[in-house]
C-alpha cells in the first residue's frame, strides 16, 4: 500500500464538503467533545484515530445527527447541519455504516443493496451495476443471505448498502474492525476507489497505520479534542505521533 505525499485541498477556494468548528457535545450532560474541528474536501479521504474513548466515534455520530452538538458547528457543503436528523442528511447526500449491525442478516445481499436505495428507487439498477464493480464478490453472491457471509464481505455489504443512495460524504465506522490483513487491505483499496469515483470519506479506524497510509487528511483525536491534523503521510512520519498514538 502506498501512502500519500501530497495534500489535496480541493480547488482554491473551494467550500469544504465537511467543515467542523469547535464541536462540543456528548451524552446526556457530559460532553465527550471538547473542541472538535476538522475539515475534508469532496475528493479527500479523512481518517480520525486515537486511543479508546478519545471520542472518534462518537465525532462521527455527531456528523451524522445522532448526537447534540451544544456548541459549534458542522457545516456540509457550507451549510449548517449540526441540528439535522439523519434521514435529513442522507437526503442532502451523507451515507453512515455503522460498526456492528450493519447488515440485515436473513435478507439476501442484493435485498440488503436494495434497501440503500430507497429514497430513489428509479436508480436501484444502475447503482447496483456500480456497487458490484466495487464489490465483485457481492455480484457473486448476491443471492446468498447476508448473515452467511464472511465478515469482509459482510462490511463490503454494508458500504455497498450506503452507496446505493448516492452519497457525497460517507462516514465509515471502524469498517476494518476484526478483518483480517487480507480483508482490511481489500477494504481500504476499496475506500480508495469509491473516494476517487467521487465520495468524500471520513472513516474511523482502530488500524491507524494502514488507516493513515491512505489518508488525505488525518486527525488524531484525545479526550475529545485533535491533539494533531496533517496528511496522513505527515502524521506516519511524525515520531510524536508515533511514539503516543501509532505504537512506537
Ligand atoms: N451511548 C453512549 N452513552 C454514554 N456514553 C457513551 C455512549 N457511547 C460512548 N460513550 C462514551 O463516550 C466516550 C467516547 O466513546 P467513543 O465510542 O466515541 O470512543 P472512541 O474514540 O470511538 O473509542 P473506541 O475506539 O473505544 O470505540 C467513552 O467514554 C464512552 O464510554
Amino acid at each position: 500500500m502506498t501512502s500519500n505525499t501530497s495534500p489535496k485541498a480541493g480547488p482554491p477556494g473551494a467550500t469544504p464538503l465537511l467543515c467542523a468548528r469547535d464541536v462540543h457535545g456528548g451524552y446526556g450532560g457530559m460532553n465527550i467533545l471538547n473542541g472538535v474541528e476538522m475539515t475534508l474536501h469532496a475528493d479527500e479521504v479523512g481518517v480520525i484515530v486515537g486511543p479508546n474513548g478519545a471520542g472518534k466515534s462518537t465525532m462521527l455520530k455527531a456528523v451524522f445527527g445522532l448526537l447534540n452538538v451544544n456548541q459549534g458547528e458542522i457545516l456540509l457543503k457550507g451549510e449548517p447541519i449540526h441540528n439535522l436528523a439523519p434521514n435529513q442528511l442522507v437526503k442532502r447526500g451523507m451515507g453512515f455504516v455503522p460498526q456492528e449491525k450493519n447488515v440485515f442478516p436473513s435478507l439476501s445481499v442484493k435485498e440488503n443493496l436494495e434497501m440503500g436505495a430507497y429514497l430513489k428507487p428509479h436508480n436501484v439498477k444502475r447503482m447496483l451495476e456500480q456497487v458490484y464493480e466495487f464489490f465483485p464478490p457481492l455480484k457473486e453472491k448476491r443471492h446468498q443471505s447476508a448473515g452467511e457471509l464472511s465478515g469482509g464481505q459482510r462490511q463490503m455489504v454494508a458500504m455497498g448498502r450506503a452507496l446505493m443512495a448516492e452519497p457525497t460524504l460517507l462516514l465509515l465506522d471502524e469498517p476494518t474492525a476484526g478483518l483480517s490483513p487480507l480483508y482490511m487491505n481489500e477494504i481500504f483499496d476499496r475506500v480508495k476507489k469509491i473516494n476517487a469515483a467521487g465520495v468524500g470519506i471520513l472513516m474511523v479506524e482502530q488500524n491507524a497505520k494502514q488507516a493513515l497510509a491512505i489518508a488525505d487528511k488525518g486527525f488524531v483525536l484525545a479526550a475529545g479534542q485533535n491533539r494533531f491534523t496533517d496528511t496522513g503521510a505527515a502524521l506516519l512520519a511524525d515520531p510524536d505521533v508515533a511514539r503516543s498514538f501509532l505504537g512506537g
